[in-house]
């Protein structure tokens, strides 16, 4: 099994509004492990996205602690919380989020001047992402409303990957997309985790969540199952399919 790296013990988050309290996180206890590739579903409002944004930091818990290689984010102030999230982490959503006024080689190369002054190796370095998910030069001197929905996703990914993070987190980054530019994003995330980069992503999708080795499954705020799967290869596809599918079904998805 790969070292443990993130980590939440206890870990609860309550909203209130109207005087009425929303347990959305129940007394969570989950491993993270570096290298893999954690997939989190359940029904709509059973706190997947609470749970990510808890894990990165975007937000905090009621109770319980976060552990991220041995350090406790939960007690960070906003300062130390903001330096966590630019060093530590990579972010994709559904809702690209990419700035409209800059092409998108500027998105990604401002992105990396935040964490790196040494402006040939954020280049270089930007170049070879483009590359690497087949965006051409043509299309990174473009903005982003010149792009279409798979483009922007997947400049969105080398915009999160820029730095490299030793974390990504995807929240339904193929949710609106055509299945053809899902499946271009899907095997991107596949690739760079082959490569060793740990990933956590809430899904709805079964062709998404098929690419992980792990998926957790929440009901009400709970951990209610978790699916071990070997690391993804088309030629295991069906039985991993199955696998999920059976899991799914287990936990009436
Ligand atoms: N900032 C907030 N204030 C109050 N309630 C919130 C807030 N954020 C989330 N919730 C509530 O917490 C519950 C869980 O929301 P969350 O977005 O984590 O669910 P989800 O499992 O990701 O759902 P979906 O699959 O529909 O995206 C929902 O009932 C939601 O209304």
């Amino acid at each position: 099994m790969n070292k443990l790296f993130l980590q939440t013990k206890q870990l609860c988050k309550t909203f209130s509004s109207d005087g009425q309290q929303q347990h959305v996180l129940c007394n969570l206890d989950i491993d993270i492990y570096e290298g893999d590739f954690t997939i989190i579903m359940g029904s709509s409002g059973s706190g997947k996205t609470t749970l990510l944004y808890a894990l990165s930091g975007m937000d905090t818990p009621t109770l319980g602690k976060i552990i991220f290689q041995g350090t406790e984010i939960q007690d960070f102030n906003s300062d130390e919380l903001a330096n966590f999230r630019k060093k530590h982490c990579g972010f994709v959503f559904q809702n690209i989020y990419l700035l409209e006024n800059m092409s998108i080689l500027d998105n990604v190369l401002t992105a990396g001047y935040l964490v790196n002054n040494n402006k040939p190796e954020i280049i270089k370095r930007a170049k070879e992402l483009f590359l690497q998910v087949g965006l051409t030069e043509e299309i990174w001197r473009k903005f982003p409303s010149q792009l279409s929905g798979g483009e922007k996703q997947r400049a969105a990914l080398i915009r999160s990957l820029i730095n490299e993070p030793d974390i990504l987190f995807a929240d339904e980054p193929t949710g609106a997309l055509n299945s053809s530019s899902g499946k271009d994003v899907l095997d991107i995330l596949t690739k760079v985790n082959q490569k060793g980069q740990s990933i956590v992503m809430v899904t709805h999708d079964i062709k998404a969540a098929i690419r992980a080795n792990r998926i957790i499954y929440l009901m009400d705020g709970k951990v209610c199952g978790e699916l071990h799967l070997a690391k993804y290869s088309e030629a295991n596809m069906e039985e991993r399919s199955k696998k999920a599918r059976d899991f799914l079904q287990q936990n009436n998805w």
